[in-house]
């Protein structure tokens, strides 16, 4: 049976509206790990629920955490964390996030017992060798080199080299876990540039916030010190990769959209969208009320290298298929291992669209075409789906296929987007 399809509204105005993200799925899903892995009883705050932070609360449980969510509200709910001894015999669905499937195997190694784990279809797709031959080097007993495979501890520690230039979960996932491993972790990255930057910073940062020592002053060199993990609580940041379709609707529509609580000072690569959305030609302001985008209706095309903001790139393909000048989008080989082949998918789904894209061998060109309606695809990937409707904004008869695969960061992404549009249509 075929996913049902949204017909995505077109907007026949300029939207004007404020849009409240819930937490960041890359946050929440951090900071429910350490809670799990601290030494006493924590609190996260308006963590995102969304079937990716579920499924990571669903691990944490099934590997000895005691978890109970409690004030759920549309921009989240407080988790209480009792952290227990880490047990094996559990059975893992990482789904088809990408946190799950690499930050919770160096956890199960801390159990002394076998931890098996499987996902969705394409989950099993997903690059998992790196991280697991790391454990494997530092004594955990691993059987596949991909989804499904088993974890058994325990392992002591040490050092180890890997290549993150495919993920840079691989190198996150052994960061959170490592202050509980009896030697600590020193991690040496050889290999092309790590992609996503901005998530091992976070990471970094995250761990030194719950009392863990960590030194990153050599490059490509992290050392992580063992030692416990603090017990505290923790509030979790808007998502700010959840923000770019709906400040993207501020440039199709020449309208302005406003996210409130844009942090200052934030790790999040989403943050970047400053810069970007700039680029191609749309104003931004920081207000009392939040950072506000505010758009011309006409896109530029862009050159971005969006390495460290791989995660971007959906929605700045969908921008670029809008624009009025070419655009190239490079750094990204990497995520044709991310939810989908995005490089494919960009292009098959442009391209039907009646767009003219093609991708390069590290990301994809872009030029300006007109546009007709027809079915964009998601192959279960949420910003894929996102992707469609900020290009249905500005193109009738554009219709997505399976809206609910947002439901992986942002379960109410078709309401919030009607809402912001109430005004506009
Ligand atoms: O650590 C994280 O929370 C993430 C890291 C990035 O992964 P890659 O390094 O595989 O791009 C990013 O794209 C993903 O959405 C979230
Ligand atoms: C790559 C992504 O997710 P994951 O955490 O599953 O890797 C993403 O959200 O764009």
């Amino acid at each position: 049976m075929s996913a049902p399809l949204w017909p995505a509204p077109t907007a026949s105005a300029p939207v004007h509206a404020t849009v409240s993200l819930p937490g960041s799925k890359s946050v929440t899903n951090r900071a429910l790990l350490l809670a799990a892995l601290a030494d006493g009883p924590g609190v996260v705050r308006l963590a995102l629920r969304s079937r990716d932070s579920d499924l990571m609360a669903d691990a944490l449980r099934a590997l000895g955490a005691t978890m109970t969510s409690s004030n759920e509200s549309p921009s989240g709910s407080d988790w209480a964390v009792t952290p227990g001894p880490v047990v094996g015999g559990a059975r893992i669905d990482v789904g088809l996030a990408g946190t799950v499937m690499r930050f919770v195997p160096p956890m199960a190694a801390l159990a002394d017992g076998v931890v098996s784990f499987d996902g969705d279809p394409h989950a099993r797709k997903r690059p998992m060798g790196t991280i697991l031959a790391a454990l494997r080097a530092l004594g955990a007993e691993v059987r596949g080199d991909a989804l499904p495979f088993t974890v058994r501890g325990p392992l002591s520690g040490g050092e180890v080299t890997l290549d993150a230039s495919g993920s840079s979960q691989f190198l996150s996932g052994l960061l959170l876990t490592a202050a509980r491993f009896d030697k600590g972790v020193t991690v040496r990255h050889a290999g092309p540039p790590i992609p996503s930057q901005p998530h091992i910073l976070m990471t970094v940062a995250m761990l030194r916030e719950f009392g863990v020592q960590v030194d990153d002053s050599e490059p490509d060199v992290w050392r992580v010190e063992p030692g416990p993990i603090r017990a505290r609580e923790f509030t979790v940041e808007p998502d700010l990769s959840n923000a770019a379709p709906f400040l993207s609707a501020a440039m199709v529509t020449g309208g302005s959209v406003t996210v409130p609580g844009w942090p200052a000072e934030t790790t999040q690569p989403g943050d970047q969208l400053r810069q970007l959305l700039t680029d191609m030609g749309a104003s931004v302001e920081r207000t009392p009320d939040g950072l506000r985008v505010t758009g011309t209706g006409r896109v530029s095309g862009i050159e971005a290298d969006l390495r460290d903001v791989a995660e971007l790139t959906p929605t700045i393909a969908a921008l670029a298929a809008l624009a009025d000048s070419p655009s190239r989008i490079s750094g990204v080989a990497h995520i044709r291992g991310h939810e989908t082949d995005r490089l494919a998918a960009l292009v098959a789904e442009i391209n039907g669209l009646g767009g003219d894209a093609n991708e390069t061998d590290d990301g994809l060109e872009i030029r300006p075409r007109p546009l007709r309606g027809g079915v964009f695809h998601s192959y279960a990937d949420h910003r894929m789906a996102t992707a469609g409707a900020v290009i249905g904004l500005a193109v009738p008869g554009v219709e997505v296929e399976d809206i609910a695969t947002t439901g992986k960061t942002l379960p109410e992404f078709a309401s919030m987007w009607a809402d912001m549009l109430r005004g506009a249509r």
